[in-house]
C-alpha cells in the first residue's frame, strides 16, 4: 500500500514589496504518494518556484504548512529532499565526482565512502567514464546528469526539480526525461517536477497539477492514465492530445484573465 510523503495544506505566501503585500500563493493543498511523479505547470509568475522553495524549507509560508513524512517543514531537510534547478549549479573547479560527493563532505562523511557513492551514482546517470571531468568539459545534458547524481547523493526520498531541463535543446531534453524516468524506476524516489513543457509534464508524470495566477493556486488536477513505460508513440495518442489541449486552454484562460 502506498503512503503519503508530501502534504501541502492551505499553503499561502505573501511577499512584502515596496508597493505593499503581494499575494503569490493562495491556499494550495495537495498530497503526493510515495514513489509518485507529479508535475506542476502554469503561467509564468504563478508561483511555481515559490512553491518549490516552500517545499525545500528555504522559504517560510505566510500561512498553511508543508508536511514531509507527516512532519512540518521548518528548515531545509537535505536528508529528505534533493533539489535540482534549471542551472546545474556545479562548482567549476571540482570534478564530476567531487561535485557529486560535495554534499557528503559538508556533513562530514568519510572521504573514501563518499567517493564510492559518487562514482556509483555517476554510473547510474551514465557518466561512469566522466568522473574526473570538470563541468566545463561536459555538455549541458551531462552537467544536468551530474546535478541529478548530486541530488541523489544523500539518498533523499524526494527529488524537487525546478525546470531542470529547460536550458537543453529539444532532443537532449527528451532524452534526459527518458533517463529521469529510468532513474526514478530504479530508485523509487518521489518526484515533484516543475516545467513549462506541457508534453514533458504529461509524458513524465502520474499527475499534472495546473496552476492559475494572481494569486497562484491550483486550478486543475489532471491524472495521466497512460501505461508505463511511456513511449514516444504515446505522444500522438488521443489521450495525450486531449490532456495537452486541456492544460493549454486552462493556461491561456489564466493569462488572458
Ligand atoms: N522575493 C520576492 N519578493 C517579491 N515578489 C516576489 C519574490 N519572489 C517572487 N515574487 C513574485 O511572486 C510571483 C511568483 O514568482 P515565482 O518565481 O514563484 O513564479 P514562477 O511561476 O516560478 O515563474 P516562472 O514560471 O516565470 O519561473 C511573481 O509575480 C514574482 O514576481
Amino acid at each position: 500500500m502506498s503512503s503519503e510523503v508530501i502534504r501541502v495544506e492551505n499553503l499561502s505566501k505573501m511577499y512584502s514589496t515596496r508597493e505593499g503585500d503581494f499575494h503569490a500563493l493562495d491556499k494550495l493543498s495537495f498530497a503526493i504518494e510515495e514513489g509518485g511523479f507529479v508535475s506542476i505547470v502554469g503561467p509564468s509568475g504563478c508561483g511555481k518556484s515559490t512553491l518549490l522553495q516552500l517545499l525545500t524549507g528555504l522559504l517560510e509560508p505566510t500561512s498553511g504548512q508543508v508536511l514531509i513524512d507527516g512532519i512540518e517543514v521548518r528548515k531545509p531537510l537535505p536528508e529528505k529532499t534533493g533539489v535540482m534547478f534549471q542551472d546545474a549549479t556545479l562548482l567549476p573547479w571540482l570534478t564530476a565526482e567531487e561535485n557529486v560527493a560535495f554534499p557528503l563532505s559538508l556533513c562530514g562523511k568519510d572521504k573514501k565512502e563518499s567517493q564510492l557513492r559518487a562514482r556509483d551514482l555517476l554510473k547510474l546517470v551514465g557518466l561512469g567514464d566522466f568522473i574526473n571531468h570538470r563541468p566545463a568539459e561536459l555538455s549541458g545534458g551531462m552537467r544536468q546528469r551530474v546535478a541529478i547524481a548530486r541530488g541523489l547523493v544523500r539518498d533523499p526520498r524526494i527529488l524537487l526539480m525546478d525546470e531542470p531541463f529547460a536550458a537543453l535543446d529539444e532532443q537532449t531534453r527528451f532524452k534526459m526525461g527518458e533517463e529521469l524516468l529510468w532513474i526514478w524506476q530504479e530508485t523509487r524516489k518521489t518526484i515533484l517536477f516543475i516545467t513549462h513543457g506541457l508534453t514533458e509534464a504529461i509524458y513524465l508524470s502520474d499527475t499534472v497539477l495546473v496552476m492559475g495566477t494572481k494569486p497562484g493556486r491550483i486550478i486543475e488536477v489532471i491524472p495521466v492514465d497512460l501505461p508505463r513505460p511511456r513511449t514516444f508513440e504515446m505522444i500522438g495518442s488521443e489521450f495525450f492530445g486531449k490532456a495537452r489541449n486541456r492544460i493549454w486552454t486552462l493556461i491561456q484562460e489564466e493569462t488572458e484573465a
